[in-house]
């Protein structure tokens, strides 16, 4: 019987399973996957190191860590399923009505009253929730602009947005307040995700709408929650309301899918588009569950089913994803690589970390994301489809080959150059090696 030792884990690996004794593994350059545990089936872990020259420590019998964060994944999952229904109607009134729900931040992004409105009841919903514990939670969003005496139509709205959301949360299994929120109520919720996260202990990490542009576009948009403890992302989930049932209709604003709807309308109790997607830490799978159709409750929705990455290791068979925006990764550095390593296809420029959905579902290989020098990316916008592409099967780094490092405060630091996720390991050295021979010429 084969034995790994202790001393070959990665720190993820040994923190989320303690002593062990292995039955079988199996592993490549990136990726060891074991099977046969007790309580396990399978369970996929990348980036490890080996290190046989260390003592072997005594394998003895394995603990399973399958019960861990379940009451947290449990809760993430209904605060986000609640979240998508929250923007769905926000993105629905901002279609249909004007553009005044738009405010212009600072820094020339968007944000709507579903940014907002997101953030107080997600962190309402998890304070709640986990009342024992002090709930720490890094987000997007900060009241500054929301708590100016000319903010007061736009408060109203949130407030009444926020209050709408709460009264259907026992649809999704979650209690609602004895009583609607007050201003100060809401406000305080969303001011309370001030953490700043950092190495040790345990944060949430929210992007409430992530791909503003996206949202306020009417086009694809993604709610983002991920769980990070002394550094390691333990839990991602993420929500994708406007993902097609149909891969093709992706690579199209979702207007077009909108008109199509409209012309065929699905039946009231069939999927036709939106899910959460959510995953633990080295639990070897990640999930879909459908969005909740209007009126359904979530005890009623389909089972959560796994999802898994592509299969499709040949570039000319490969499809990339990158960012719409030009101004957020560089569509001509990443042209240059594609073609490079030999993948035929047209980029499929998606909002948001709908991307890395679509690598996790199988439905994309690759994601790549170059912006330009001196942008420092945020953990928010990354940490929750991580953990989801990871434990689906795929890898994601920085282009240097790291881990992405979620444990230095609200930014990736030390990042290296750009992210990279991949469906298989073989896609993913290509890339690297490719980054590497172009970089020096590159404008980047
Ligand atoms: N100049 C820039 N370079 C790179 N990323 C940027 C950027 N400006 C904004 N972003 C990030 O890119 C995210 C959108 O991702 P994408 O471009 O893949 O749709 C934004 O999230 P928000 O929309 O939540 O602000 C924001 O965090
Ligand atoms: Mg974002």
């Amino acid at each position: 019987m084969p034995v790994l030792y202790r001393s070959i884990l990665s720190p993820q690996l040994q923190s989320s399973l303690t002593c062990r004794q292995i039955t079988h593994f199996t592993f490549n350059q990136t990726k060891v996957t074991f099977s046969s545990f007790p309580n396990y089936t399978k369970i996929s872990c990348s980036m490890f190191s080996i290190m046989e020259d260390n003592p072997p420590l005594t394998p003895t019998i394995l603990e399973s860590t399958e019960e861990k964060y379940s009451a947290e994944l449990d809760v993430a999952v209904k605060a986000v399923q609640m979240a998508c229904s929250l923007c769905q109607r926000v993105q629905e009134g901002l279609i249909s009505k004007s553009n005044s729900l738009v405010q212009s931040k600072d820094d020339k992004s968007l944000v709507t009253i579903a940014d907002w409105s997101v953030q107080a009841t997600i962190s309402w919903v998890l304070s709640e929730s986990f009342a024992s514990k002090s709930v720490s939670i890094v987000a997007e969003e900060d009241v500054e602009a929301l708590s100016k005496p000319e903010a007061t139509v736009l408060l109203d709205s949130v407030v009444q947005t926020v209050n709408e959301c709460l009264a259907e949360a026992p649809q999704f299994g979650i209690k609602s307040p004895i009583r609607p929120l007050q201003k100060e109520e809401v406000l305080e919720a969303i001011r309370q995700c001030n953490s700043t996260g950092g190495p040790s202990g345990r944060f949430w990490v929210l992007d409430p709408v992530d791909g503003t542009l996206g949202f306020v576009r009417g086009d694809q948009y993604a709610v983002a929650l991920a769980l990070v403890e002394d550094g390691e992302v333990v839990l991602g989930v993420l929500g994708c309301p406007n993902y097609p049932l149909r891969k093709e209709w992706l690579s199209y604003h979702n207007r077009y899918y909108r008109i199509l709807s409209k012309l065929t309308p699905p039946r009231p109790d069939s999927w036709d588009r939106g899910f959460v997607l959510y995953a633990k830490k080295g639990s070897g799978k990640a999930w879909m569950q459908p969005l909740l159709p209007q009126s359904m409750k979530l005890v009623e929705s389909k089972s959560p089913r796994p999802v898994y990455v592509s299969l499709v290791e040949d570039p000319a068979l490969a499809t990339f994803c990158e960012p719409v925006e030009r101004a957020n990764s560089s569509h001509s550095f990443t042209a240059g690589l594609a073609h490079s390593v030999g993948v035929r296809k047209e980029p499929l420029r998606v909002y948001s970390m709908v991307k890395y959905a679509a690598v996790a579902r199988g439905d994309a290989e690759i994601f790549m994301k170059f912006a330009r020098s001196g942008y420092k990316e945020k953990i928010w916008d990354h940490a929750a489809g991580t953990v989801i592409i990871q434990e689906a099967g795929g890898v994601v780094t920085d282009a240097g080959g790291q881990p992405l490092n979620f444990s230095n405060g609200i930014y990736l630091e030390g990042l290296d150059r750009g992210i990279i996720a991949c469906a298989g390991v073989q896609l993913h050295q290509k890339i690297i090696r490719a980054v590497d021979a172009s970089w020096d010429s590159s404008c980047l």
